[in-house]
């Protein structure tokens, strides 16, 4: 059997987009699949996208990237004024077509299509009441919790099921919620994950990301606040807070690596905060070198800024192969340890002789860093420096990231020494916690750090983890 490498550690985080057009003969559909092709970096395993035409929802899913999933027949189906679309990186639950977002469920009221970013930190806890009670799953996310409650209080409407509903789900979630009359957006109460909105000129957008509205033409309005929610219907765009008693926290990693970095995210540029990482990293660890290189895509802001603060050059010191996807089918073993070489090779005319300092935005397990810095050594470089632009990774998120167990982040059971050497660089520097938050530049510290101090906002209890949910699922 064929083994299957998979090259996305922790790259994605969901991405969710929903579209209203006042106009109910326009359409969105592609208004919908435009914004979540801007948002794939998000999620790559699944795509999907729901629409409501007034009267019926109508959706397709399908495993894959969102240019794999739809095509003109599919998207011939799909009509309707109101949209909202997905792209999965499961946290929750196994990945595979059942899983796949946006969840549609359809009752005596209607249908309420969901999507949700983010991670429940008590979704097993409602799950078992739920069922209790008699309610069936047909998926073994932790969204479909959320839907059902939704669907459970909405004889008063959907805003009010939302309310009801944030009353009992506890983690992050970024959702945009459609019904026959009207789509909302929410973001829970510490802003863990990203939410913004924007005008079109005949409609409304809401998206995780700042990007996904540049492409599709709408107008920036403002990010969603914190237990904020936007409602959108005939009578136009409002807004409803819904919960002020707890600190923002938000995730500093959407600035470190997830976002777009054409993305603003409450009020700070993606690429800003990046490139600022750069200077102080350069400022806390400057080492005498002949060219500063980035490992692409992510860290190229980072690596601009710390080559401009020591005045190095900055030069292309790997090749990436645009075209690699989630996973890489390896013959065997030997092929298996050239994985991260197939995806970035180094340049031998740019680093041969020369003394190099690599920046990367983050180490988890160590693998892409160890891998890369040898692989520098045989193009000919003469020294590596490491520099990482966010601090060790040593705890892992219960919040959206799929980090994995403690004990396989090489930060919580190595010491940066320890790590230098596995890595084989000549000297390793990470940015600290100060520098990383300084970075982004945001007042009293309104972010969940949890990955690198420990310390986690909202309280995770055992039994919520992804592998609870995947027994309950009777997955393997
Ligand atoms: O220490 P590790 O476990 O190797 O994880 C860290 C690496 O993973 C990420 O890159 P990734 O290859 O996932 O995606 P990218 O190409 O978008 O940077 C990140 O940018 C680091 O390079
Ligand atoms: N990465 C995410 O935001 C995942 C959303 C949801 N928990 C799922 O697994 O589908
Ligand atoms: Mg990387």
């Amino acid at each position: 059997m064929l083994d299957r490498i998979d090259f996305d550690k922790l790259k994605e985080e969901c991405g969710v987009v929903g579209v209203y057009r006042n106009n109910h003969d326009a359409r969105v559909d592609k208004l919908v699949y435009y914004g979540l092709f801007a948002l794939q970096h998000r999620g790559q395993e699944s795509a999907g996208i729901a629409t409501n035409d007034g009267d019926f929802a109508h959706f397709h899913k399908g495993m894959g990237l969102v240019s794999e999933v739809f095509n003109d027949t599919i998207f011939e189906k799909l009509r309707g004024h109101i949209g909202i679309g997905h792209v999965r990186y499961s946290t929750t639950g196994e990945s595979y077509i059942a899983n796949a977002q946006p969840l549609v469920v359809k009752y005596r009221r209607g249908s309420i299509g969901l999507a949700h970013n983010g991670n429940l930190t008590n979704a097993a806890l409602l799950r078992e009441r739920l069922e209790d009670d008699g309610v069936v799953f047909q998926t073994t996310i932790d969204s479909e919790v959320i839907v059902n409650l939704i669907a459970r209080y909405s004889n008063e409407g959907l805003a009010y099921a939302i309310e009801r509903t944030m009353d009992l789900i506890k983690g992050a979630y970024a959702l945009v919620v459609m019904t026959e009359k009207e789509l909302i957006g929410v973001r829970d109460p510490y802003g863990l994950r990203p939410l913004c909105v924007g005008k079109l000129d005949d409609g409304y957008v809401i998206a995780s990301e700042s990007c996904a509205l540049d492409v599709i033409g709408a107008k920036f309005v403002k990010d969603v606040e914190p237990g904020e929610m936007v409602i959108i219907n005939e009578k136009g765009m409002s807004f409803k807070q819904i919960e002020k008693e707890v600190k923002k926290s938000s995730c500093i990693f959407e600035y470190i690596y997830f976002a777009r970095p054409d993305s603003v995210i409450d009020g700070v540029s993606v690429y800003q905060a990046r490139k600022n990482a750069g200077i102080i990293l350069a400022n806390e660890h400057p080492v005498d070198a002949d060219m500063v290189i980035a490992v692409p895509d992510t860290s190229i802001p980072a690596a601009i800024g710390y080559a401009d603060t020591l005045g190095i050059p900055f030069g292309e010191g790997f090749i990436k192969n645009r075209y690699i996807g989630r996973t890489f089918i390896q013959p065997d073993q030997t092929m298996r340890e050239m994985a991260v070489l197939i995806k970035l090779n180094p340049m031998r005319q740019t680093v041969e002789g020369k003394r190099i300092v690599m920046i990367d935005d983050s180490i988890v397990r160590g693998t892409t860093s160890g891998q890369i810095v040898n692989s520098l050594k045989r193009a000919g470089a003469k020294e590596v420096h490491v520099r990482i632009s966010s601090p060790p990774v040593a705890h892992s998120c219960y919040y959206g990231i799929d980090t994995p167990d403690r004990n396989q982040l090489i930060g919580a059971i190595k010491t940066v020494d320890e790590i230098r050497e596995i890595i084989g660089a000549d000297s390793l520097g990470y940015i600290s916690l100060k520098g990383l938050k300084d970075s982004v530049g945001i007042d009293d510290d309104p972010f969940c750090h949890a990955c690198f101090c420990g310390t986690y906002p909202i309280e995770v209890p055992e039994a919520s983890c992804k592998k609870t949910f995947k027994r309950l699922g009777g997955e393997k």
